[in-house]
């Protein structure tokens, strides 16, 4: 009988998701866990991969025919992916059309990702010379970027010839940060007698000992030095002698760079009180029942969140709470970190590798009772949830754009099952799919219909821009909307200025020949960056001067277009010089933490205006903000998309909804060129019931989700051919397994047919019920992967958040 492990290996070229066989050596053989990463080889090149154990099977018998490899190492002391997620992630794979092991790896920490080194060592066959000048006195060399070119063109040729041979080694990367801590290795009495032995001079040691007399307990060396004023030198010396001892310890990274006041539970209002009544029902009956929080903007859903987590925690179970784009919403994080202090762990892509890993071991080790994250956050190794909250469950954010192409919401909503505890649904707008689910009573909807502290909702004023131009050429501002700037500047209340970003970014025009820059890798123009006096593709990051003279025409009438964050900046600077305007776009916000430190800073009124993109729209909870304004409503609104008008009206309900939240009522001006579309005349009166009945009709009609389902594929090749044949022979094998209810869209060329050299094309598949549909998809897939070294690639995503 011989131990096996069944591991499914990270091989990107040949993906599978069948696990493959291994021996488990003998010295592995009571220690090995499924859940763990391991190191194997693999293929007949016995090249290192990493692994990670699916099953054990202590009494296998294998086929005597085939000769299994054994398993090198195991790489993890207990596994780093419990029973639920190894399950989660064959669920996942299943769902999303993506192999198990992307699955595995989305699930981890960057700090647990596999990374390899390529090292290369010289055959016994290599001249001396050739291997005294590649080598010198090394064994072998690490492959890296730092290898000179000409090395490298050399050691692939010799490669060639099998005069040298590469060998691939997988790389740990989860660093424990660790800091030194003293203590003394004394008696008392016995310190007293050193320090009496001690010359006069020795003053330095005599402080040092004093201190070890006088304190017991261990104390981190850093502190030590800097609370006595001693150098390591005198330490070393205090340990050579005896009197103390110096010992490693584990410590965790702390992201929070600033403290927040706790804060005790509200007194909840009636409406309040029924919802957090009905989610903790759910938790301590462990019902996994799916709510659905419709609070308009200002109800106090977040309260509802806070009560109905520590419900669960005195349950002794966990919270989950997911935000979209967490660095852009510290408030949120600062209120729960407010009412459950250390016990919170927070998950987002703004913290550092390290950070981020020690907040996992957190996690996973029962440390942390709260997460708090952004869309990955929903694999946290919780083991005994209570509740899941998804914050503005609305949001696009929660769902991955690459693979596996998951939505968090969906994982939340497994995971429920799996632990048998609610989940709460949270929005003032929520996406149409969940609202229809509450329709059919799939889902429990809980609304929360007025604002706290009987607070009317702003009062919201819908501008007509072709109106207005006729007035005054070019501005951004329309006249009622400057008015009311002023006013507030008068009055000492502040404004929030919402620019919305898609399709609005500044590009550079040949006023002589009409030519636009584009990028040299992408079908898309180029987007002028005053700060670093560039033109950037934001789809490839190619980056070039700002051209002075055209390149078509060589005249000198380049003209600069558009209004980006920066402009509008510039004319509100010109037209207010007295006003303090922040500005946040993704300029201003790159650096970590500077987020947080520009919205610390409007809310302590070190400023009068917050200029910004969307980013600005969600979250915000500012007592002093008295107004709002939208510069230009119609841009996500032109956009050819069956869920154009639903995000237009989200952001604009949700923007308006930072207007008057305290005692002082609010006032929204939306500008627009489409006054009469319903998005925006409903988006008016923040009646997301009406616009909900409106835009049901709308996608019934149209055969959109949520009355059908929808996958969209997607071919990839540099060469345009390739691409378009790809979907063709795609079209033509699902034709013959799809009923004749399924309806196709193209397959065309994608919106954005280029991207980085690479040509899209897509198709769109809405369907009902397609029994063959899973099947035939998954064999479009693994064929795309036998072909894919040629450069063909194909993409799966089900249920999409946009068919463009
Ligand atoms: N029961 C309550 N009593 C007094 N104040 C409350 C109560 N509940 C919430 N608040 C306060 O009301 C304000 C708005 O609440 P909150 O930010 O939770 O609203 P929200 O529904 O999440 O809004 P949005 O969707 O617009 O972000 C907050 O400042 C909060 O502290
Ligand atoms: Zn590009
Ligand atoms: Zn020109």
């Amino acid at each position: 009988m011989t131990q096996i492990a069944e591991v499914i290996v990270d091989v990107p070229t040949m993906q599978t998701n069948t696990p493959y066989s291994y021996k488990i050596p003998a010295a592995l053989s009571d220690q090995l866990q499924p859940g763990m990463r391991v190191v194997v080889p693999f293929g007949n090149g016995g090249r290192k991969v990493q692994g990670f154990v699916w099953q054990v099977k202590p009494d296998a018998k294998p086929d005597p025919e085939v000769t299994l490899k054994t398993i090198d190492t195991v790489m993890d002391p207990t596994p780093v992916v419990n029973a639920e997620l190894m399950q989660l992630a064959g669920w996942l794979a299943r769902t999303t059309y993506a192999f198990t092991i992307t699955c595995l790896q989305t699930m981890l920490p960057n700090a647990l990702k596999a990374k390899y080194q390529k090292w290369v060592k010289p055959s016994p066959e290599l001249s001396q010379p050739v291997r005294q000048q590649i080598f010198g006195e090394q064994s072998e060399l690490l492959w890296d970027d730092s290898l000179k070119p000409e090395i490298v063109k050399q050691l692939l040729t010799l490669n060639r010839q099998h005069l040298v041979q590469v060998h691939y080694a997988v790389n740990n990367q989860s660093h424990v940060k660790k800091i030194t801590m003293v203590k003394p290795a004394m008696s008392t009495n016995e310190l007293v007698r050193a320090r009496k032995a001690l010359r006069s001079t020795a003053v330095k040691q005599a402080t040092l000992i004093d201190y070890l007399i006088a304190h017991r307990e261990p104390i981190s060396q850093p502190e030590l030095e800097h609370n006595l004023k001693v150098t390591s030198t005198i330490l070393n010396t205090g340990e050579a002698n005896g009197w103390l001892t110096r010992q490693a310890k584990e410590v965790y990274r702390d992201p929070f760079q600033t403290a927040v006041a706790q804060t005790a539970a509200l007194h909840l209002n009636a409406d309040q009180e029924k919802a957090v009544h009905a989610i903790c029902e759910a938790t301590d009956q462990q019902h996994p029942e799916t709510f659905l929080l419709e609070g308009v903007t200002g109800s106090g859903k977040t309260e509802v969140y806070l009560q109905a987590m520590a419900n669960a925690l005195k349950q002794g179970k966990q919270a989950l709470m997911l935000v979209p784009e967490i660095s852009l919403t510290p408030q949120i994080v600062g209120r729960v970190r407010g009412r459950f202090g250390k016990r919170v762990a927070v998950l987002h892509s703004g913290l550092s590798a390290g950070e981020r890993f020690d907040e996992w071991r957190r996690i996973q080790r029962g440390e942390a009772q709260v997460v708090v994250g952004a869309r990955s956050a929903v694999f946290a190794p919780l083991k005994n949830l209570g509740v899941i909250i998804v914050d503005e469950e609305h949001e696009g954010s929660y769902k991955q754009e690459d693979n596996p192409r998951y939505h968090a919401r969906d994982v939340a909503l497994w995971r429920s099952r799996y632990h048998h505890c609610p989940v709460v649904l949270g929005s003032a707008t929520p996406s149409l799919e969940s609202r229809a689910r509450a329709q059919k009573n799939v889902y429990t909807r809980l609304v929360l219909p007025h604002r706290v502290n009987q607070q009317q909702l702003p009062q919201v004023t819908v501008v007509d821009m072709t109106e207005e131009l006729r007035h005054h050429k070019e501005s951004n501002f329309s006249t009622p909307l400057m008015t009311a700037i002023q006013d507030r500047l008068q009055r000492g209340e502040q404004t929030l200025l919402m620019l919305n970003r898609r399709g609005y970014s500044s590009f550079v025009m040949c006023r002589d020949c009409g030519f636009v820059l584009q990028c040299p890798n992408c079908d898309i123009s180029l987007t002028l960056h005053m700060d670093t006096k560039t033109m950037k593709c934001h789809y490839c990051g190619h980056e070039e001067p700002i051209p002075h003279i055209c390149p078509n025409c060589h005249s000198r009438h380049i003209r600069y277009y558009g209004t980006g964050t920066q402009k509008v900046e510039q004319e509100l600077k010109s037209l207010l010089p007295a006003a303090r305007i922040i500005r946040m776009d993704v300029d201003t916000t790159r650096r970590k933490g500077a987020h947080e430190r520009l919205l610390r800073r409007f809310g302590s009124h070190q400023a009068d205006i917050l200029l910004g993109t969307q980013m600005i729209a969600k979250g915000l909870d500012f007592p002093d903000v008295t107004l709002v304004g939208v510069l230009n409503a119609d841009t996500s609104l032109g956009l050819p998309d069956f869920r154009a008008s639903e995000r237009t009206f989200q952001l604009l309900t949700q923007v308006s909804g930072r207007a008057g939240r305290a005692e002082k009522p609010g006032q929204v001006f939306i500008q627009t060129y489409n006054p009469d579309h319903y998005a925006i005349q409903l988006a008016k009166t923040q009646n997301y019931e009406q616009f909900f009945g409106r835009e049901m009709q709308l996608r019934h009609r149209g055969n959109y989700p949520p009355y059908y389902f929808a996958v969209k594929l997607t071919a990839s090749d540099v060469d345009e051919h390739k691409a378009a044949e790809a979907m063709v022979s795609i079209v033509r094998k699902l034709k013959t397994v799809l009923t004749p209810k399924a309806i196709l869209l193209g397959p065309t060329p994608s919106a954005i047919a280029r991207v980085n050299k690479r040509y899209y094309y897509q198709l769109v598949i809405k369907y009902k019920k397609e029994p063959q549909l899973d099947s035939a998809l998954f064999e479009i897939l693994s064929q795309a992967q036998k072909v894919s070294r040629g450069g063909l690639q194909i993409a799966i995503d089900r249920n999409p958040m946009s068919f463009m």
